[in-house]
């Protein structure tokens, strides 16, 4: 969104504030039935900022927990909102972002945190109400410089599809990242509000567009994640005309769900496969994010895409942990305290957005702005005061420079190709200016009459444009050149250098580097053989044997036939290893998965990740619920652990 009347002529300047950790508040909700309250809460209190919760291992002992800040059952939205999200907002209204989350298993009270009722508003609406009040406060506070413009878009993500809940008839929209890597949707609608009335207009049946229905967990449960996107720009009206874009996320996320609870079937599974799917990838990005990859698998879910600027990215972040006290949520609140207590670590790196912008009125009389250099008053409109538009004088000296109709395209160009006509822009002005001070001063001699010198000027205009085509038009030539040469490559074997392929690319068109086809090609990848890995349990004694191979006792053998062997195991052994195996994948250590047959460092990531979501593992067969894991690995996984370990014992 640029402010009506303006446009946006330099790129993104981008000023980094040093590394801000995500804030995490834990907020539990109250009882919501009697009975269940007499049997106590799982969470208890530690002051203002830590809680513990009994040790599912051993229940002597209790885990505790410390965050930015804990919130009991009593306390008000409008504590939370004044403790955890009223200073992130000013953030957006200087150029940054800011993400505000709810996270918790479902039911827990998340939408309660974010949207809250019409008698006790949430975070949502505290905050709209919060920005619309800063902008004002700081609109009251200086002459007109600036002008503010704030609109708000929503979105849900549903089965992994982007959908636009202020315009339903857009849906599955796309994710992208521009060359400055904001994440954008484009399509996504957008709109202007000037008070909270206007929010509420929008908001309000929008909210009824989110998908939602009953589970058992939840009357209204949320089925997808919805982000609410409030833009500011700020804009100056006076030169350097410079505009600051900041915006806030506040994201009601889905609650993670343990179908084992839910009794979820049909579309409720599918849409809770979606849900956990995507809160699984968030749980792998933390987990990349902590241990310092390369590589964080933000793509990996729509939900992560999105989130990218939240969680590890650049803006400042508060992720509010929602968590139930009733006993049958214990192993949701354990799993979420883990996952909440990973994301304390998370340091984010805002920065300030700033772009310069010239009144569009300028752009639109390149010639008058120059030769004439006339002041105008240019009218432009400020949504956040429709009645009172901010009137600012153009400068009269020096004049805008005007745009070329390429350049106002410059967003679809690579950076260096708008560095030249840049380039060419600023030579032709100067070229402009110099002979309009010619004509100021040799008008009779030179051109006679005004009119005659606008016509001059124009004529150079017009052939200035026509360079810029021309330019435009060298350059796809040149990239259709390239895309044929690349569809006519030739095999590696031929001796062609990439110097060779790529004679003709110039710096504008960027492109991987050519593979050196000097250096050996890995025709088939490696495999990778390892010796069998003892399983670290209890050995048991040698003479107990957990296979027997044994003859078949209707095998008649004949000369020719020969006897089919068979395995017969040890049952009561079979289910001691099946514990052992059950202990090792409950421990919650990578290395310790990493000892168990079949299990390498990937598919140890995906079982720790899905114990952290969804608790112990009840039995063996539950690594079949894990995505990403096939249940012929698991079956692997299973006979290659209790055979092993037979055999090694
Ligand atoms: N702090 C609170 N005070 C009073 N009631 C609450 C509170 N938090 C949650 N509730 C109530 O608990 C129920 C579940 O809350 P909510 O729908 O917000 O859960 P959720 O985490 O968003 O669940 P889902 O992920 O399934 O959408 C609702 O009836 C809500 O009104």
């Amino acid at each position: 969104m640029t402010t009506p009347g303006f446009h946006r002529h330099r790129p993104v300047i981008a000023r980094n504030g040093g590394p801000v950790p995500v804030r995490v508040a834990v907020r539990l909700r109250p009882f919501l039935d009697k009975d269940q309250q007499e049997k106590g809460s799982t969470v208890r209190g530690l002051g203002e900022r830590a809680l513990e919760i009994c040790n599912w291992r051993n229940e002597q002992e209790s885990l505790k927990y410390e965050f930015d800040a804990f919130y009991d059952e009593d306390t008000s939205q409008d504590k939370i909102f004044k403790s955890s999200v009223q200073n992130l907002l000013e953030h957006t209204l200087h150029g940054q972002n800011a993400s505000v989350f709810a996270y918790g298993p479902t039911g827990a009270g998340k939408t309660h945190t974010m949207v809250g009722t019409s008698e006790d508003p949430g975070i949502i609406p505290r905050s709209v109400y919060g920005v619309l009040n800063a902008v004002a406060k700081e609109r009251g506070s200086e002459d007109g410089e600036w002008t503010y413009t704030i609109g708000i878009s929503y979105l849900e993500i549903y089965q992994e599809k982007v959908y636009d809940l202020l315009e339903t008839k857009n849906h599955d929209l796309q994710i992208r990242e521009d060359r400055d890597r904001n994440i954008f949707i484009p399509g996504l609608s957008e709109k202007t509000i000037t008070d909270f009335q206007q929010f509420e207009k929008h908001f309000v049946p929008a909210s009824q567009n989110r998908t939602t229905a009953s589970t058992k967990l939840n009357s209204r449960s949320s089925r997808s994640h919805s982000i609410l996107l409030l833009k500011v720009v700020k804009t100056q009206q006076v030169p350097p005309y410079r505009q600051l874009t900041g915006k806030l996320y506040l994201i009601d996320l889905a609650g993670s769900e343990d179908n084992r609870k839910t009794g979820n079937q049909g579309i409720r599974l599918k849409e809770s496969g979606a849900i956990n799917t995507s809160l699984f990838v968030l749980g792998q990005v933390v987990d990349a994010l902590n241990s310092g990859q390369a590589r964080i698998p933000y793509r990996d879910s729509k939900l992560t895409r999105l989130l990218q600027d939240s969680v590890g990215g650049t803006s400042h972040a508060c992720m509010i942990v929602n968590l139930a006290p009733e006993e049958s949520f214990y192993t949701d609140t354990y799993t979420t305290l883990n996952f909440a207590a990973k994301s304390k670590q998370i340091v984010n790196r805002p920065f300030t957005r700033e772009s310069m912008v010239r009144p569009r009125e300028v752009l639109k009389r390149p010639a008058d702005s120059v030769t004439d250099a006339v002041s105008k008053r240019v009218r432009i409109e400020d949504p956040c005061t429709p009645t009172t538009p901010a009137v600012v004088q153009t400068p009269a000296k020096p004049p805008a420079p005007f745009l070329s109709p390429l350049l106002r395209r410059q967003d679809k160009f690579e950076t260096s190709m708008v560095d030249r006509l840049e380039k060419l822009e600023t030579a032709i002005l100067a070229r402009m200016r110099r002979e309009s001070v010619l004509t100021t001063a040799n008008r009779a001699s030179v051109c006679g009459t005004p009119g005659q010198s606008r016509e001059v000027l124009l004529q150079k205009l017009e052939d200035s444009r026509k360079q810029l085509r021309e330019l435009k038009e060298q350059q796809e030539q040149q990239k259709a050149a390239v895309d044929t040469s690349k569809e006519n490559e030739p095999p590696m074997s031929m001796n062609l250098t990439s110097d060779v392929l790529f004679k003709h690319s110039t710096s504008f068109i960027r492109r991987k580097k050519a593979a050196d086809s000097k250096k050996p090609k890995a025709v088939v990848s490696p495999v990778r053989a390892g010796p069998l890995k003892p399983l670290n349990l209890d050995q048991e004694s040698p003479d107990v044997q957990f296979v027997r191979i044994i003859k078949p006792k209707d095998t008649v053998q004949t000369k020719k036939e020969e006897v089919k062997w068979q395995l017969e195991s040890n049952p009561e052994l079979q289910e001691k290893h099946a514990a052992g195996v059950l202990e090792v994948l409950n421990s919650g250590k990578l290395k310790k998965l990493t000892s168990l047959q079949c299990v390498g460092d990937k598919r140890a990531r995906l079982i720790l990740g899905w114990w952290q979501m969804n608790g112990p593992f009840k039995q063996v067969e539950d690594l079949k619920t894990i995505p990403g894991l096939p249940s012929k690995t698991v079956d692997n996984i299973i006979k290659g652990n209790l055979l092993c370990f037979g055999l090694t014992s």
